[in-house]
């Protein structure tokens, strides 16, 4: 069974690798939707895979270090697309959540990345 928990959070970036004359070379900010997938069977007596809240507790250090920041500051992130967020958040969740089985990151309302690992 698949759980999830989303997060939106407000960032600023701009894409240091791009040509100068795409739109993405520009300082620009998003509300970035960020769903966290857990995988497994529930546990029989509690009826769930994972409390909701002990997800969001997990993810709350990384939502201060990315949340109404600039992403381009943060170690790891320097070329933040939405591919890099979504490993980036994948590398620091897993170990916290070993049932974690996917990273969604929602750049736009109509663009974005799932990551599995
Ligand atoms: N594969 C990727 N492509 C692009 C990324 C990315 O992270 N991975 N990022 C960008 C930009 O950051 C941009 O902000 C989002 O791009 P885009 O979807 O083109 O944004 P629009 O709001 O202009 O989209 P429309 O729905 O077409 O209006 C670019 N590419
Ligand atoms: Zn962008």
């Amino acid at each position: 069974m698949d759980i999830f928990k989303s997060f939106t959070l407000e960032a600023a970036h701009r894409l240091p690798n791009v040509p100068d004359e795409h739109k993405c070379a520009r300082l620009h900010g998003h509300s970035f939707r960020i769903e966290l997938h857990v995988s497994g069977e529930p546990d029989p007596h509690a009826g769930w895979v994972m409390d909701f809240a002990e997800l969001k507790a997990a993810f709350a250090p990384l939502y201060e270090q990315l949340d109404h920041h600039y992403l381009n500051d943060i170690e790891g992130l320097e070329n933040p697309t939405s591919e890099r967020l979504a490993q980036w958040i994948w590398a620091r969740m897993k170990p916290r959540v070993p049932l974690l089985s996917e990273v969604v990151v929602h750049e736009t309302c109509t663009s974005g990345c799932r990551y599995r690992g």
